[in-house]
């Protein structure tokens, strides 16, 4: 651990500017400054206050006194980034972190020793604190945006009996770890060859990963590591509900997937044995497919049974590039394909917990109409189906060319995510920007090519549905909508934009799908105002 003297050190402490004293200037990259954390701010850090301005502090905790090294500076000098280096009050919700790489407490010298690499990495800002303790500054920040942008009162039921819940950890074998079925990695130079990377908190030099602790545990003993990736960009290792493990592997422009795939593949059979059995599918896809060479018919290993794949792609192994992940809900089971590279969520617990949820709080019923907006590969839109059953209708929006393709395998008449009692549904799958497709909707609507909308799921990226999309949903005059949201502040933004076209917020539930990170879900429910049903918290 690192020992840090104080009296040899300059470390300033946070106690307040006294009037009339000169302006004192500002804090320089690689200072180390002593400071008392107050609450999370949104982002993972800890907001402390300091004589020459505010400083948001990673890997620290509430209510601790910790020395900071100041690692990036705002605008103006106005506000600072820092990493906690050492800890001189620790909380009681403190706990040792569990990945080397990402333990800002040790030295760069320790780390170095134990991994070969000394920077500290991102993608596990929490992991020094107790699940708990997680918990509740979740709750803390998904309150506060609602309440300061969404502007809900900080004394409604909404808001009071709001708490982020945990994710079942059952099919985890190490409690809060080991939740991802998806890992990315970029792929970086180093002396030994070219390994796999992550980039450390606002930085863009990637620096090699050596494991990665929130990866499954079947991703995380492939060691993929010690490939040595010439001619890779970007590995995506998906783990499937099945047990499959599909590895797309993105291919530098300057190279074809036939150069690159043999020597890794001659690697990977070396470090894992035979493919094929181990159920393990290689996808050597290139980066940027409309500059792809074309290689006809280039097929550099025959041991995998022949799959179709595109000109410029090599697939080797278990000969997958896709995989099937069930869900299942109660006594409903559904099975979807997804493609490499194609949206699932990520933690291995959420596309179950997630249809339950929308099951109830949306309740979509027999013979409704309902959109799924950003759809994925259709997680919710094969659900819906289901409640609607054939009298009804669901409208499936995604924008991804390749999740679009998995949506439309997934709904085709014999697709493989229809249920029973969704084989006559009628199930529109759409590939295209919903803000673009909410104005041909609208059209459809008119020409009564689509019955009156009940229900609708929206579940957008970060950046969330913004104003635009919302206006143009609200005029299809939908009887409620339930948002997905993985970004709490892009919910309290859109929140705000809902209320002003007149819908209410009547129920809100939070989760924890990412722990040990900062990043927290929720699922919020609206109805048209004023609100059909009183706020409450179903379990
Ligand atoms: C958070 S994911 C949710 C996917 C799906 N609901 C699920 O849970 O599996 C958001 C999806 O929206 C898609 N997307 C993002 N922006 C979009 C847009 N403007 N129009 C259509 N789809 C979009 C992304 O490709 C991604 O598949």
């Amino acid at each position: 651990m690192r020992q840090l003297d104080s009296t040899s050190t300059r470390v300033p402490t946070n106690t307040a500017p006294s009037r009339g004293t000169e302006p004192v200037s500002g804090y320089a990259i690689g200072d180390l400054v002593r400071l008392t954390c107050e609450s999370p701010a949104h982002g993972g850090a800890f907001v402390a206050r300091s004589e020459k301005g505010v400083v948001f502090v990673r890997h620290a905790l509430t209510g601790e006194t910790v020395q900071a090294r100041i690692t990036d500076i705002g605008p103006k000098n106005r506000y600072y980034f820092a990493d906690a280096v050492a800890i001189d009050t620790p909380s009681p919700a403190r706990r040792e972190h569990p990945w080397v790489q990402g333990n800002s407490l040790l030295t760069d010298e320790e780390r170095a020793a134990a991994t070969g690499v000394k920077e500290l990495l991102g993608g596990m800002e929490y992991g020094h604190i107790d699940p708990a303790t997680q918990r509740a500054y979740k709750t803390d920040t998904l309150r506060t945006q609602l309440i300061r942008l969404g502007g809900i009162s900080p004394d409604s039921p909404l808001i009071t009996s709001l708490t982020v819940e945990p994710m079942p950890t059952k099919d985890l074998t190490e409690g809060d770890l080991s939740w991802r079925s998806r890992v990315r990695y970029t792929v970086v130079k180093t002396p030994s060859g070219w390994r796999i990377g992550m980039y450390p908190h606002q930085s863009s030099r990637a620096v090699p990963v050596i494991d990665f602790p929130l990866a499954a545990r079947e991703l995380r003993q492939l060691n993929l590591h010690e490939l040595d990736l010439h001619g890779i960009r970007q590995v995506d290792a998906a783990l499937s509900s099945r047990g499959r493990i599909l590895i797309q592997l993105t291919v530098d422009p300057r190279f074809t997937a036939s150069e690159v795939s043999q020597p890794i593949y001659r690697q990977a059979e070396k470090l894992w044995g035979d493919l094929a059995k181990r159920k393990i599918s290689l996808f050597f896809t290139p980066e940027n497919r409309s500059n792809a060479k074309p290689e006809y018919g280039v097929r550099p290993s025959l041991r995998s049974p022949y799959r179709r794949v595109r000109q410029g792609d090599v697939l080797l192994g278990g000969g997958l590039k896709s995989v099937t992940e069930d869900v299942t809900f109660g006594a409903r089971r559904f099975s979807y394909q997804v493609s490499a590279g194609g949206f699932w969520q990520v933690h291995r617990c959420a596309p179950s917990a997630l249809v339950g949820t929308m099951l109830t709080m949306l309740r979509p019923a027999e013979g409704e109409c309902t959109l799924d907006l950003y759809a994925g590969a259709g997680l919710f839109t094969a659900a819906l189906a289901d409640a609607v059953g054939e009298r009804g209708t669901v409208v499936s929006v995604e924008g991804s060319p390749v999740t679009h393709r998995d949506a439309r395998a997934n709904f085709a008449p014999d697709g493989a995510a229809r249920s029973e009692s969704a084989k006559d549904t009628r199930i529109e799958v759409i590939h295209g920007d919903v803000a673009r497709t909410l104005l041909d909707l609208k059209t459809a609507l008119e020409l009564d090519e689509l019955p009156h909308i009940d229900a609708v799921v929206l579940d957008p990226s970060r950046e969330g549905a913004g104003k635009k999309t919302l206006e143009r949903l609200n005029k299809l005059s939908p009887g409620r909508i339930l948002y997905v949201a993985c970004d709490p502040a892009a919910l309290g933004r859109d929140t705000a934009i809902l209320r002003e076209l007149g819908w209410d917020l009547v129920q809100v539930r939070g989760y924890d799908m990412y722990p040990n990170t900062h990043h927290v879900e929720a699922a919020a429910l609206f109805y048209r105002a004023p609100a059909r049903i009183k706020p409450r918290r179903i379990r």
